[in-house]
């Protein structure tokens, strides 16, 4: 009812009241069909059209939760994932490769489902014992008054004072010749036979736990059974019983594990409770979803769910502060929640059975409580993948693996303790209003409460590696309305560079190609240190000028570096004296100011100056500093100014039509330059991650033969292990003391450059 309610106020099923049906005032719901599945289909059908005027147009239930399953498992990455003692593991299916599957659907009763392809699957088996069966045994046993709490309450209990073990028949020693344990379950509840206690002398703890054990037990032994019929290799769990409950997770896996000894694997979906609903939503006709691709859809994890692409669905707001205020509240409930649920001292849950499955600590609890791991779903039908990666299967962007927990609270810290400079940043880049300094502080709320989150539960997100983790921070700014929090200090950066750059132009041109090379790849390295989003380099700053950091940058640069392949890139440079090394090259530039102007720039022109055309690949949103692709027109142009290289390769490639209105004629008839030009990475974080990039970017990148990758973010944290088609060079600084000696043994202000020939010079 509160729903019904809900939804009523907010016209949400006109779309909201920003919906031009909304504004018209023309409330006909006449005709709205909304598409339903299962019981509820049948139940809320009246309730439905009678407050909101939808009819239901019922869908198969088998049919939507194939559907769905399908969807989910073809579509979203990592969306499948093993539950083993607690420990959760995403697996990539490959979707080429994933019928037949075995499909355990465990309502109030359980269906077994052999899915064959889209639309073709059979139910071949099924049992009546299952979550009715527990919740309706355990409200008779126990005083649960929810199924929830019913779960709970297994988690304090010892099933050995209700179920006969195997050691119990056999004076408490194990049942060798069969390989069964004195732990081993014998038979559930059977130790109550031999005693004259009433139900109220029993734990409901024990009670809750024995009959969980008895019914996930079975149905994972069910499941088996029917997987080896069928020769199937892979079950998947679903279905309100398992509801992201570790605890029944782990019970149904150990049993699957052990009658199979290890044969078949139980597999559960991230987003299991949806599958009915996906499911009906994919029958609408024409909704152009059949085909979808994994690399169109990008999930995020909104804090604040009325903002909506930038649009708020809620209440009628009359200003910004309500939203926030809205927000907070909605923040604070989304702390609140992720407060870990009180656990039982461990050794409490006495189980016996198959061996007690270990579910360790605090992933016990229960996802199903916590709301905020539901990302959204966004359709970017133009990302695609990257087509010179060498083998797009293999390929995992984040060097670092968060699932490390030691790695998670590292940069838990690191991000939490740069949020006050962030925040302040941010604010000052809307003009430090009072309306800027809540949605800061608003802002550090959401941020702060993902961080938590995922400290809390790092797989909450998925495989959530440290990539997604910086790009989450600027979804989250964006989300408050941060449009640019760097933009300030961009142009600053910008405009102090640009300045002396025609200084630096001449001193290279003063220098024989061997020499300028290796300048070039220096300077490269030394400005990569303008980046604010290292905390040493932000302390660096307060202690001088641009020009300054810049030159003691510059002086530092001794090589060896770190990783130091410049040898092999010139020679690879130098190998056609008579036609361009390289024909096209892709510059995956990072930060704006004197990384972009005073190191990727003029390495761009030594590449046009040897024929080879060149392309700039730019941020398609801001993060931190980064110079965007929008932002890169207007610095080539100012940058031409100082140069007839860049001048005319900008012309060629397109850059210079409107900014260069001052072009001499002669210049323009001249045009014989190969082109320079920019396009946008599809990226909204300071990381790439390459299955997913722009059209824009896929479709220039099919005649490259260079990628340079510059930057911590796309050289380091991601992309460090990526093998590509086509040779690369990756560049970057390591402004990070960990990070350093993590990867490379080194200190911080280390820099890389390795360089990765397809074939071996
Ligand atoms: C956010 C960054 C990846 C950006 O680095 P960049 O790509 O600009 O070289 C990097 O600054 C970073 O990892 N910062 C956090 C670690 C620290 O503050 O030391
Ligand atoms: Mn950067």
């Amino acid at each position: 009812m509160n729903a019904l309610d809900f939804i009523s106020s907010k016209q949400l099923h006109l779309g909201g009241i920003d919906s031009p049906s909304w504004n018209l005032g023309a409330q006909d719901t006449g005709n709205m069909i909304i598409k339903a599945t299962g019981g509820g289909a049948y139940k809320y059908a009246d309730i439905l059209k009678a407050r909101l005027g939808v009819s239901l147009d019922k869908e198969d239930e088998m049919n939507c939760l194939v559907a769905g399953a399908n969807f989910l498992l073809k579509a979203i990455r990592h969306e499948a994932f093993t539950h083993m003692e607690g420990r959760k593991e995403f697996v990539q299916i490959d979707q080429h490769d994933l019928f037949p599957f075995l499909l355990v659907n465990i309502g109030s009763g359980v269906s077994i489902i052999k899915v064959d392809g889209e639309g073709k699957f059979q139910r071949i088996s099924g049992t009546n014992v299952g979550g009715g069966t527990y919740w309706g045994l355990g409200r008779l046993l126990t005083k649960c008054k929810s199924f929830d709490e019913l779960l709970e309450l297994s988690q304090k209990g010892d099933n050995s004072n209700i179920d006969m073990l195997v050691g119990d028949i056999y004076g408490g020693m194990d049942y060798s010749k069969f390989g069964l344990s004195a732990s081993t379950i014998a038979s559930s509840f059977g130790k109550i036979i031999s005693k004259s206690e009433e139900l109220m002398d029993y734990r409901p703890e024990d009670i809750s736990l024995s009959l969980l054990r008895m019914i996930s037990y079975n149905i994972g032994q069910i499941s088996y059974l029917n997987a080896l019929r069928y020769d199937l290799k892979r079950i998947f769990f679903g279905g309100f019983f398992i509801r992201g409950h570790a605890y029944t997770m782990d019970t149904i896996s150990f049993a699957v594990h052990f009658w199979s000894k290890g044969q078949a694997q139980a597999m559960f979906l991230r987003h299991e409770g949806f599958l009915g609903a996906l499911g009906a939503f994919m029958s609408y006709e024409k909704h152009g979803l059949d085909d979808l691709m994994a690399h169109q859809l990008v999930e995020r994890f909104p804090m604040g769910a009325p903002y909506v692409g930038g649009k708020i669905h809620g209440p009628p707001l009359h200003d910004l502060n309500e939203k926030i205020s809205w927000m907070e509240k909605f923040i604070q409930k989304g702390t609140e929640i992720t407060a870990p649920v009180p656990m039982a001292p461990p050794g409490t849950t006495g189980m016996g059975g198959f061996e007690r499955p270990s579910s360790r600590g605090i992933s016990l609890r229960s996802d199903s409580s916590a709301t905020l791991n539901i990302g959204v779903l966004h359709l970017v039908p133009s990302l695609e993948v990257f087509p010179l990666l060498a083998d797009p299967k293999k390929y995992e962007p984040n060097t670092i693996d968060l699932l490390d927990h030691s790695e998670l609270e590292y940069w838990f810290t690191v991000l939490s303790e740069h949020m006050p400079d962030l925040v302040d940043k941010a604010v000052a880049s809307e003009g430090g209003t009072d309306d800027a300094k809540r949605r800061g502080e608003a802002f550090a709320h959401a941020f702060s409460a993902h961080l938590a989150r995922l400290m809390e539960e790092p797989a909450a997100y998925g495989k959530f590696g440290l990539a997604n983790l910086l790009e989450l921070r600027e979804e989250c700014l964006r989300e408050f309305q941060f449009r640019d929090a760097y933009i300030t200090i961009k142009q600053r950066e910008n405009e102090a560079s640009l300045a002396v750059l025609p200084d630096l132009l001449l001193e290279l041109d003063g220098m024989d190609e061997e020499g300028r090379l290796l300048t070039l790849i220096e300077g490269v390295l030394a400005a990569n240190i303008f980046d604010w989003g290292s905390r040493a380099c932000v302390d660096l700053y307060l202690k001088g000028t641009i020009i300054e950091i810049y030159r003691m940058s510059r002086k530092k640069m001794h090589r060896p570096w770190r990783v130091d392949d410049f040898d092999m890139f010139k020679e690879r440079m130098s190998r056609h004296r008579e036609k361009p090394s390289y024909k096209r090259a892709l510059l995956f530039v990072d930060n704006s100011g004197a990384d972009i102007v005073l190191g990727m720039l003029p390495l761009a022109r030594e590449l046009l100056r040897r024929g080879t055309e060149v392309i700039l690949v730019g941020n398609s949103l801001p993060a931190l500093n980064d110079v965007t692709a929008n932002e890169l027109p207007e610095i080539v142009a100012e940058a031409a100014k100082h140069c007839d290289i860049l001048r005319k390769a900008a012309e060629a490639g397109g850059l210079l039509f409107d900014a260069m209105v001052d072009i001499e004629d002669e210049l323009k008839e001249n045009v014989t330059s190969v082109p320079l030009m920019v396009v946008e990475n599809g990226c909204g974080g300071p990381c790439i991650d390459f299955r997913q990039v722009s059209s824009e970017l896929a479709a220039v990148a099919k005649d490259a033969d260079l990628i340079i990758l510059e930057g911590m973010g796309r050289a380091l944290h991601t992309n460090l292990n990526a093998r590509f088609g086509c040779d690369a060079l990756k560049l970057a600084m390591v402004k990070n003391q960990r990070l350093a000696e993590k990867l490379f043994g080194g200190n911080i202000y280390d820099c890389l450059c390795r360089f990765e020939p397809v074939d071996k010079v």
